[in-house]
């Protein structure tokens, strides 16, 4: 199990960028989700042991992995937000190369590298320089190189940032196969990207975690709280000065808006079932009043 207990990270110029955050990982896939800012990549690069955190203990496997990462990077991919590749070196020979850097070689490298193009389905383009690749190709080879050691452990940032819906959809399908028997931890700002397949969603805030639990519980919070009604287009920044709006969508004469009030926020108001993304924005929106 890893552990990052009490952690803070403060960079230079006194930014407090994460804040005394404690997150065990089990198996299991732990949508990470918190607006830009909150102090995502910086939890996440102090896990994957890139950064060191300026308070706080990370623990894997009985060991202190600040002072020792080696058995936690051993354990452990990572895909950054800013992944890059050589663009001239074929998608097969770019991981070639990387298996090579972390010690794999000859007939057992081959055949992971193999195994994993499968795996992200890029087979057919394992001979094409990364360069003509798509975005959402990319980030599958991205994926493939944290794979690279059969990690138990994966961390992964943003990783549908720049694909399209379809590409969007087979990457979570991805991911959510591959935390049956790991520990996966995805951060993101779009609730989409987790929705359906977090066993556990953890929501940070100005470095500070802000709900950590199951999905439905996470929606539970908001229950009787959401609500639709329809506006003229002219009330709609009044209304948004006074209630946060999840949603809306304009018509030639009207709005139809989706809003989180604790009591009926309208004669005409219906009250509708919270979905993820409500309830995700009620914890956001509350720690901005609070804090
Ligand atoms: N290397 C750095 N030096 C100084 N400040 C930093 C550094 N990295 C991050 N920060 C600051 O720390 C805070 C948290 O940033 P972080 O990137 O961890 O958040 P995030 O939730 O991942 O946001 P995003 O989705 O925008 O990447 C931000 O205010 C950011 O400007």
């Amino acid at each position: 199990m890893l552990e990052l207990i009490d952690i803070t990270k403060v960079y230079k110029g006194h930014k407090r960028a994460v804040d005394g955050l404690t997150l065990r990982l089990g198996p299991g896939l732990v949508g990470l989700l918190g607006p830009n800012g909150a102090g995502k990549s910086s939890l996440l690069r102090i896990a994957a042991t890139v950064t060191r955190p300026t308070g706080g203990q990370v623990r894997f496997a009985g060991g202190d992995a600040v002072a020792k990462p080696g058995p936690l990077r051993r354990a452990l991919g990572y895909l950054p937000q800013d992944f890059g590749v050589y663009p001239h070196l074929t998608g097969h020979e770019f991981l070639s190369y990387l298996a090579a850097v972390r010690g794999l070689a000859g007939r057992s490298a081959r055949a992971r590298v193999g195994e994993l193009l499968e795996l992200v389905n890029l087979t057919h383009a394992a001979k094409r320089p990364l360069g003509g690749y798509s975005g959402g190709m990319l980030r599958r080879v991205g994926i493939a190189q944290a794979l690279l050691a059969d990690p138990r452990i994966i961390v992964v940032d943003e990783p549908t940032a720049g694909l399209d819906p379809e590409e969007r959809v087979r990457f979570r399908n991805l991911l959510s196969d591959l935390s049956a028997d790991r520990s996966v931890l995805l951060s993101t700002h779009i609730v989409s990207d987790v929705e359906s397949v977090a066993t556990r969603i953890v929501v940070v805030t100005g470095g500070r975690i802000r709900f950590d639990g199951e999905p439905v519980e996470l929606q539970r919070g908001v229950a009787g709280h959401v609500w639709e009604l329809t506006v003229p287009p002219a009330e709609l920044t009044a209304l948004q000065r006074r209630l946060p709006v999840t949603r809306l969508v304009r018509t030639a004469e009207q709005v139809r808006v989706r809003v989180l009030a604790a009591h009926r926020p309208a004669p005409d108001a219906t009250p509708v079932p919270p979905d993820l993304e409500d309830a995700y924005l009620a914890v956001v929106h509350r720690t901005r009043v609070t804090t």
